[in-house]
């Protein structure tokens, strides 16, 4: 059985955003398939009857799209399946799919009914691997590929495959930080999670490192400022807001009442951080100035999109910016994601090639 369609999850309440995104990338190179996006279940399905839906995987990888926290390829759903018997038909299907893997993952949307499935997948822990080990499915090397156990519900299932190196490695898409206690404000961990997510950790000692300098726009109480001040930078902290006593007392911050959208560093920097909340082109010409005079080497900002289009507004600002980047020859990798921690915003990571 050759799989068919592809399994996304997201944020509830953004499926159709991804959708849009995914139905725009997929058309861009020539694929067209049916979508299945149900406002607040927490994933969308791409169908494409008739065509390999690995390939399509390949083309629109998990770090190129915005809206996705996990991509899969999948077989169709199992649908009312009998609670006395849950594993004879996953077997059947993974047979008749002829799919090996390495490792099983059981997952469910991120909804409060999703939550509800905890002790059917805990109930399942140790028979489904069993079962899978002992028809030949599950085995020691497989490419290091996963095989996903959707729940929809307690009778519903649907069956996806993750690849190495086009995936979360994270179980729903989801990366779980703990907000530190001396942390002035809970956005803290939207910067946090975009280091995670956007600069990979074996670069973090020479690109997020001590002595470095950084701006941080719209920074009271000072959430971003702290994850800045932890790694050892320096901060100019713009914001007519107050900062965090604790975090001015380190000495590394220095607080400007003055617009952000106006203010110039007095030097080059190492980071620009920017989370106020304003139109988002308004955001991204900003960020663009800075990029094209080359205060920052690298940048991490949010645009805020309390619009209904979310992903035609996302679009048409990193269009704008690549555009702006490229007619400037100006070097660059620009990046966006939904990330676990960002609501309704996105976060965008732009970093100098040269
Ligand atoms: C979402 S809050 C920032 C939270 C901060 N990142 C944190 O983690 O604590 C947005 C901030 O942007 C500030 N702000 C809004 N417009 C601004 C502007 N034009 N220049 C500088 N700051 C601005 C607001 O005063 C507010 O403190």
């Amino acid at each position: 059985m050759i799989p068919h369609e592809l399994l996304f999850y997201c944020r509830p309440g953004f499926e159709h955003d991804l959708g849009a995104e995914v139905t725009d990338k997929a058309s861009l190179i020539g694929w067209n398939g049916s979508l299945q996006a149900e406002t607040n279940s927490g994933y969308v399905r791409f169908i494409l009857p008739g065509k390999p839906a690995n390939a399509l995987h390949r083309e629109i990888p998990l770090d190129t799209l915005v809206f996705a926290r996990q991509s899969l390829v999948a077989l169709p759903p199992l649908v009312g399946i009998s609670r006395d018997d849950r594993i004879s038909p996953i077997v059947s299907q993974v047979l008749e799919s002829g799919w090996s893997f390495e490792s099983i993952w059981q997952e469910t949307p991120d909804t409060n009914d999703g939550k509800a499935l905890s002790g059917l997948i805990k109930a399942l822990e140790r028979s489904l691997p069993s079962a899978l080990k002992k028809c030949g499915a599950l085995r020691r090397k497989a490419g290091k590929r996963r095989l996903h156990l959707f729940w929809t519900n307690g009778d519903s299932v649907q069956l996806g495959m993750s690849f190495p190196g086009n995936r979360s490695e994270q179980p729903g898409g989801i990366l779980r930080l703990r907000a530190p206690r001396e942390a002035p404000s809970r956005s803290t961990l939207k910067l946090e999670e975009a280091w995670h997510v956007f600069v990979p950790r074996d670069a973090w000692p020479t690109r997020l490192s001590e002595g470095m300098q950084a701006a941080d726009l719209g920074a009271a109480p000072g959430g971003w400022t702290y994850q800045l001040v932890r790694k050892g930078m320096y901060v100019y902290a713009i914001d007519n807001g107050p900062m965090d006593k604790a975090l001015m007392a380190t000495g590394q911050v220095e607080h400007l009442r003055e617009d952000g959208f106006v203010w110039e560093p007095p030097n080059r920097l190492d980071w620009l951080v920017c989370d106020i909340v304003d139109k988002p082109m308004r955001v991204v010409e900003m960020v663009e100035r800075w990029l094209l005079r080359r205060w920052c080497r690298e940048a991490v900002f949010n645009l805020k999109l309390p619009m209904k289009q979310r992903w035609q507004e996302v679009e048409r600002c990193l269009s704008c910016l690549d555009q702006q980047l490229r007619e400037a020859r100006v070097a660059a990798e620009i990046r966006c994601r939904h990330l676990y921690h960002d609501r309704e915003e996105v976060t965008v990571h732009v970093r100098l090639l040269a």
